[in-house]
């Protein structure tokens, strides 16, 4: 399947859920086999020769990706989460996103000093919560090989700040101009 296939099975949401944000929603995509089987290869593709001892996905949508990718590379996953979520004892981050502030949580522990580990989630925006969930692994001493999206929205500039933080970033499927 092309890219532009690909692009394609994302539906785009006007105003959602505030006015002015183009809400790229992915669940068209995930609803479509052969779709999400090819992003799904299109990811494991860039993270496979990396070669991480870890997968870790960001709530909500970077779960589906994350754990989706996980299996096909044989690796285990790790979720980050919003405040309040995970039941054991946890370490956590606070962050900004393009349409409000939240905390993001790890269990403590989970990520073992020194994992080589790969960050996964859907979308890019302004980069605050995929900057965040990196800071947060790297304070537990893993190091992030690499952060992948399924979407980046260049315009918002979230790759280049995750890039200048030094976390190597990359997505499959842009969407210019948002
Ligand atoms: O680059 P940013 O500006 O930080 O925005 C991107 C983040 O926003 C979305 O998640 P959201 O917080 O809406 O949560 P959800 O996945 O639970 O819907 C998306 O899945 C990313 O995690
Ligand atoms: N424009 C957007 N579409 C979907 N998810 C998002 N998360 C942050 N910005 C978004």
């Amino acid at each position: 399947m092309s890219i532009d296939s690909l692009t394609a099975l994302v539906r785009t949401i006007p105003d959602f859920p505030k006015p002015g944000i183009q809400f790229r929603d992915i669940t068209t995509l995930l609803a479509d086999g052969p779709g999400l089987a090819e992003l799904i290869d299109q990811m494991a593709k860039v993270a496979g020769p990396l070669d991480p001892d870890l997968i870790v996905g960001v709530e909500a949508r970077g779960f589906i990706l994350g754990a989706a990718l996980a299996l096909k590379l044989g690796k285990g996953f790790v979720p980050v989460r919003k405040k309040g979520k995970l039941p054991g004892k946890t370490v956590g981050i606070d962050y900004v996103l393009e349409y409000g502030t939240d905390r993001l949580e790890l269990h403590e522990g989970q990520v073992p000093q020194g994992a080589r580990v790969l960050l996964v989630d859907d979308l890019i925006a302004t980069g605050g919560t995929a900057q965040a969930a990196a800071r947060l692994l790297r304070e537990q001493g893993a190091q992030v090989l690499m952060a992948l999206f399924a979407i980046d929205l260049p315009a918002l500039g979230g790759l280049a700040a995750l890039e200048q933080d030094g976390v190597p970033s990359r997505a499959i499927l842009l969407f210019e101009g948002d």
